[in-house]
């Protein structure tokens, strides 16, 4: 299935008419430029194109009061000095004679959004909307916002489609007040966003956007506020809050729609957010929550002032909802010291209603929520002060890279009596491996026999993975006799091929005796085995009580660490080996590749063996990108892996900046 894109030139037909330095970035060019990208980068014609339309009274009435809505109605018929004097009583807000009209094409866009991917037209889409929504409240515009596109996107898609249980991603750098106060008692709406907040120095500058408000009544801990105490926040920080406060609850949550506030005023160079994440890092924000809710996921602009960052973030969203490899993100050095104390906050805050956050640490000693900064700066802070200074001033960063599309996406080695699932396109050697390489693997691979046929795997192994570095394939399946002989040789295939590989193994192995210590492999194994003795800065065995069948323990495992750990390894080759016997859930399965379809431009190689050929049909799914099923209902992680996990984190974070969450 596709990806919509809604766009309406009628949205740029309103603009500022008076002097107001507050709302002077709000510009009809936001609106152009971002369409604009996506016509010249050939992204718009890859769309399914969905026509925008007006919100009706009811929909509209869906979030706002009626006295809200009929003012707002007269405005189109105001004079500029009544239309000035109707703006005088919101706060940051303009109104023109057009803004009606516009605002409720916005709001249309969005629920036209909705119905597409609700009646399966479309997997997911964006729609580039102008006004933006989420401050604007039930009888208020604020923050250059009317109606609120998505918070009447929530209840519609409740009301019409029976939604269940809503996702509200809010990434724009200011907090969606508008949102929070929306759904703060409801339960089957759960709010996240982050924003600059400055101790609430920031605008709009309020006591209830902070980390503390976790909703209210039966909504209690279904409100996540993770607020940025400094500016200069980078990708490592975006990321580290995804894995460590976000995706846990996200998938816990299990929702049946995700909604986002797709602001970019969180991207570099942005006059707002003075943040320095780089607009790629919304191709992983886009893509971490593409298999939740069996992909149904509804972007709709809400900010973003600096037309050159917006116009490549609104590309790097698109061409991740597209389903194209994402690109690497390079030197992720971890969370820095501002961003570890809010997400420390954040998870300590929600431990008590979210069994995934548990375990999270005490709230760290310094109270951060005090509104005045303290005034000694302390080494650390001076030294990112000079960062950011470094940073915002700059205001200059590379174009995002090219994101090419594999002609080919999933190539395949099985025995020849072995059918080949559909979509993949099956390998046969290209040419025979030189005799030299062949008396490497003989006396490398523990199995008597690299006989004529083991040498013939391992030809197409080695094509295959000559062909996954070449870029002319995105990922593999291999179907084997014995996964831990063909472990070794992958090793060696690989070892010079490409300079790190990330080997994810699932369930337990007899040994693993290739672990190398120069960084050129990183082993991550999730099973029931302890083998915590063995463990060191490259080989991360993770243990859970019961096993990879514990899915709950699994996806800790995954969001706590292992996802982590990938983004800073930052690996050019990702091998999944599914041992026989790790009795992993076919729908974690799934997930797992799809999540770890993050890394190294798409290029995973999945090895299995021949008795589990079973399980074929839902890898093929998963390496073809289709979106994972949900998870089963997910009970709460044994207290012990909880724990373990934990003190995991806690004794690697030395080496793993990314895998910090206390200060
Ligand atoms: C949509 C939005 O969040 O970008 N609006 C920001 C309004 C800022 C007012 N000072
Ligand atoms: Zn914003």
């Amino acid at each position: 299935m596709g990806t919509a894109l809604l766009y309406d030139e009628e949205m740029t037909k309103y603009k500022l008419l008076w002097v107001d330095p507050a709302c002077k970035i709000e510009v009809p060019e936001r609106l152009t430029v971002s369409y604009e990208a996506l016509v010249r980068s050939g992204l718009s014609d890859r769309c399914i194109s969905v026509p925008a339309r007006e919100a009706s009274d009811s929909e509209i009435l869906l979030v706002h009061s009626e006295a809200y809505l009929e003012a707002v109605k007269k405005t189109p018929y105001m004079t500029l000095e009544d239309l000035k004097e109707f703006t005088l009583q919101f706060g940051d807000v303009y109104f023109h004679p057009n803004i009606y009209h516009c605002a409720k094409l916005a709001s249309g866009s969005a629920l036209q959004l909705v119905d597409s991917v609700m009646t399966g037209k479309v997997r997911n889409g964006i729609a580039l909307v102008r006004p933006p929504g989420h401050h604007s409240m039930h009888g208020a515009a604020n923050g250059f916002c009317v109606f609120n596109n998505v918070a009447i996107a929530a209840r519609y898609a409740k009301q019409k489609y029976g939604v269940k249980r809503v996702l509200i991603v809010d990434w724009d750098i200011h907090h969606g007040q508008g949102v929070q106060y929306c759904f703060e008692d409801d339960p089957s709406v759960l709010y996240f966003s982050w924003h600059r907040y400055e101790h609430q120095n920031f605008w709009p500058n309020l006591r209830e956007s902070d980390y503390d408000s976790v909703g209210k009544e039966s909504g209690t801990g279904f409100n996540v506020n993770v607020p940025w105490n400094k500016v200069g926040m980078e990708n490592s920080d975006y990321l580290s809050v995804f894995c460590h406060v976000l995706l846990p609850v996200a998938y816990e949550f299990c929702p049946d729609l995700v909604l986002v506030c797709a602001g970019f005023d969180s991207a570099i160079g942005d006059p707002e957010g003075e943040m320095c994440a780089t607009p790629d890092i919304f191709a992983h924000l886009t893509h971490l929550l593409m298999n939740l809710a069996g992909g149904k996921l509804c972007a709709v602009l809400e900010g973003g002032y600096n037309l050159t960052s917006l116009a490549q973030s609104v590309c790097q969203t698109v061409q991740t909802l597209l389903g194209d490899p994402l690109p690497q993100l390079a030197n992720l050095r971890g969370p820095c010291k501002s961003a570890i104390e809010s997400l420390q906050c954040a998870r300590s805050a929600h431990r008590r209603y979210w069994s995934f956050l548990k375990h999270a640490a005490d709230p760290p000693m310094t109270d951060i929520s005090t509104k005045h900064i303290k005034s000694t700066m302390e080494e650390e802070e001076k030294r990112e002060m000079a960062e950011e200074e470094r940073c915002t001033e700059g205001k200059v960063w590379p174009e995002p890279p090219e994101r090419l599309c594999p002609p080919v996406c999933s190539g395949s080695v099985l025995p020849d009596d072995v059918a080949c699932p559909d979509g993949l396109k099956r390998l046969s050697s290209s040419k025979d491996l030189e005799p030299l390489l062949v008396s490497k693997l003989k006396n490398r691979s523990r199995t008597a026999a690299v006989d004529g046929d083991g040498v013939t795997t391992f030809s197409r192994l080695y094509t295959l993975i000559e062909k996954l570095v070449a870029n002319e394939i995105r990922n593999g399946l291999v179907l084997v006799p014995d996964v831990t002989a063909a472990m070794c040789v992958v090793q060696d295939l690989t070892s010079d091929l490409v300079k790190r590989v990330l080997v994810v193994c699932v369930g337990k192995e007899k040994e693993l005796d290739y672990v190398t210590t120069d960084g050129k492999v990183l082993v991550v194994q999730i099973s029931s085995e302890d083998n915590e003795e063995q463990r060191s800065k490259y080989y991360i065995p993770v243990c859970l009580k019961k096993g990879c069948s514990d899915t709950s323990g699994f996806i800790q495992a995954v969001f706590g660490l292992l996802l982590p750990l990938g983004y800073e390894y930052n690996p050019d080759l990702v091998l999944l080996v599914r041992m026989p016997g790790s009795g992993v859930v076919d729908s974690m399965w799934q997930q797992l590749i799809g999540l770890l379809q993050g890394f190294a431009k798409g290029h995973t190689l999945v090895l299995m063996q021949v008795n589990e050929k079973a399980s074929m049909g839902s890898t093929a799914s998963a390496l073809l990108g289709h979106p994972a099923p949900p998870l089963q209902e997910l009970q709460t992680p044994f207290p012990e892996d909880g724990d373990a996990l934990e003190r995991l984190r806690e004794r690697l974070q030395a080496d793993w900046k990314m895998l910090q969450t206390t200060s």
